[in-house]
């Protein structure tokens, strides 16, 4: 089998590596406010379920603290630590914090399921229970760790102490993990209380890399660096002060209010994270085409608004919300028909802002297979990414092979003549590769296909199995034959 160019390993790759470096830069950071504070962090070697145990009678520990979560690995984590510790005597809790709200209420006030319209999770959130409060960011002193016994206690490890040697790097993320590094962004973010106020999510240009044109808080959310609900706190700080202001869902109260969107949602649904079992998922006879995803992944679909975002994905580990839906409109329902949870799994590994409530959300909303359904609106891998930036900077950074293609070019370089391509030093199908579908004729399809796959879930009430699937998958197959899909049958060789 072909190795994941995206695996997360030491030794294997570097794909993922963002995440890791952001993690550890977020760990040292803490460790620095711990000891600020008169403690520290520990970082001790061994089993895990021993180490704790032995932390808690050394230290006569009667209490344990963690974060409650809501993704099933992580509750799983949490049921195995219960696990080490009942008998011992120490109480343990868990509150729900990484939340504006608890996701348990929202379904119980929505009669036991989650709610899955933006709309409805609004009206019954209301105002947050701890909205009262006042939240800070200082903290106060903090007892000293005292003896640490016969534990050896390391520093926070380095990226090449856990095993990744070769870093030989080009290009690594720009954004540098830990909660001071959060606090920064977030008051750079806010200083301008009017922009704050009036921030309207869609208007935002996602070709915007220099300064990225929303917050880059999401890393920061994700990691616990920033707490959202101290987030929402300065928000409504500001909205308090200001005469003019936009509201959810395109406001940045709003954006904070579609995370806890998802995580009601992935809360309240088994099996969210995967299209079989999952209730509120289309059952679509999606393709798993190894080529095309790998075409997608690796930036070569030779669409060059594509191909660039992936490449940002890959240096950066983030990229703007609608280059997000760009490339996951694009791998599903626009053109290549690829499975979501495919393209969800290369997101996982990396984003640096992966979240599992999050991304998931995202993808079945993205692939219309929830939340969101009207799929005869595909963006365009061409004109999309033009109108916000039409002489193609973005892609000239990203993809420096095509940095001397004329502009009018410079989205369809297939469609340059052959001069102007060597003038550019970039012949397509060798230099960059010719594009692995016609774009035209690939969305015409994908709205057929999901159209029958859509009409079949109507019929069957959602019951629809894999032979189903299979059936729509021969009958779209044949159908296909009769529209002009030049491209469908002469599925170019991908360039490696
Ligand atoms: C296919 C796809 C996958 C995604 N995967 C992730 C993911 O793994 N992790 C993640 O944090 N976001 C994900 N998003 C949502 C969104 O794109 C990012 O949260 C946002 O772009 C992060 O940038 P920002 O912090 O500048 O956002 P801002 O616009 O500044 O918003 C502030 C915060 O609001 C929250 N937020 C904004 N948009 C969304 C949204 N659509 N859904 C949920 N929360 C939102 C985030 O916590 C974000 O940091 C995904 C979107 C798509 C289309």
């Amino acid at each position: 089998m072909e190795p994941d160019p995206t695996a997360f390993s030491p030794g294997s790759s570097k794909a993922g590596l963002n995440r890791i470096q952001f993690l550890l830069e977020s760990l040292v950071d803490l460790d620095l406010s711990l000891k600020k504070a008169g403690s520290r962090l520990l970082v001790l070697k061994g089993d895990p379920g021993e180490v704790l145990i032995r932390c808690l009678k050394e230290w006569s520990i009667g209490k344990l603290c963690f974060e409650y979560d809501t993704e099933p690995y992580y509750q799983a984590l949490d049921e195995k630590v219960k696990g080490y510790v009942s008998g011992t005597g120490v109480e343990i809790f868990s509150p729900v914090s990484h939340t504006l709200y608890n996701p348990a209420d929202i379904i119980r006030k929505n009669g036991g399921s989650p709610p899955l319209s933006y709309q409805s999770f609004l009206k019954l959130a209301g105002q947050p229970s701890w909205a009262t409060t006042h939240l800070s960011t200082t903290i106060s002193s903090l007892p000293p760790i005292g003896n640490t016994g016969s534990f050896a206690v390391s520093e926070v490890p380095t990226v090449r102490e856990l095993g990744y040697e070769d870093l030989a790097e080009d290009e690594m993320t720009p954004f540098k993990g830990g909660e001071s590094e959060a606090l920064k962004r977030l008051r750079e973010s806010i200083a301008n209380k009017e922009r704050a106020a009036n921030f309207e999510k869609p208007k935002g240009d996602p070709s915007a890399f220099l300064k990225p044109a929303t917050t880059v808080l999401s890393p920061y959310l994700k990691f616990g660096c920033l707490s959202s609900r101290y987030f929402y706190q300065c928000i409504q700080d500001i909205l308090k002060c200001s005469k003019k202001h936009t509201s959810p869902p395109v406001s940045l109260l709003g954006q904070l209010l579609w995370r806890d969107f998802f995580y009601t949602a992935a809360f309240g649904t088994p099996n969210f994270d995967q299209m079989k079992g999952n209730r509120i998922c289309k059952q679509i006879p999606w393709k798993n085409d190894d080529e095309l995803l790998a075409a997608w992944r690796d930036s070569r679909t030779g669409f060059p608004w594509i191909d660039a975002i992936m490449v940002q994905l890959r240096k950066w580990g983030w990229i703007h919300h609608l280059a997000r839906h760009s490339v996951a409109c694009f791998l599903t329902r626009g053109d290549l028909f690829v499975h979501w949870e495919r393209g969800r799994h290369v997101f996982e590994r990396l984003l640096i802002d992966s979240d599992w409530a999050i991304n998931n959300g995202n993808w079945l909303w993205l692939s219309c297979s929830s939340f969101f359904y009207q799929y005869n609106r595909i963006y365009s891998p061409i004109s999309f990414g033009k109108k916000y930036d039409p002489a193609g900077n973005y892609i000239r950074h990203f993809l420096p092979v095509l940095k001397d293609m004329p502009k009018e070019y410079i989205y369809v370089p297939w469609t340059a003549p052959i001069s102007v391509q060597r003038k550019a030093k970039c012949i397509i199908g060798v230099d960059y590769p010719k594009s692995v579908v016609s774009h035209d004729s690939a969305s015409k399809e994908c709205k057929m296909r999901l159209g029958e796959a859509y009409a079949l879930n109507k019929m069957l009430n959602g019951l629809v199995n894999e032979e189903d699937l299979n059936e729509l998958r021969r009958k779209a197959d044949n159908e296909s034959t009769n529209l002009d899909s030049v491209s469908r049958k002469k599925k170019q060789k991908l360039i490696d």
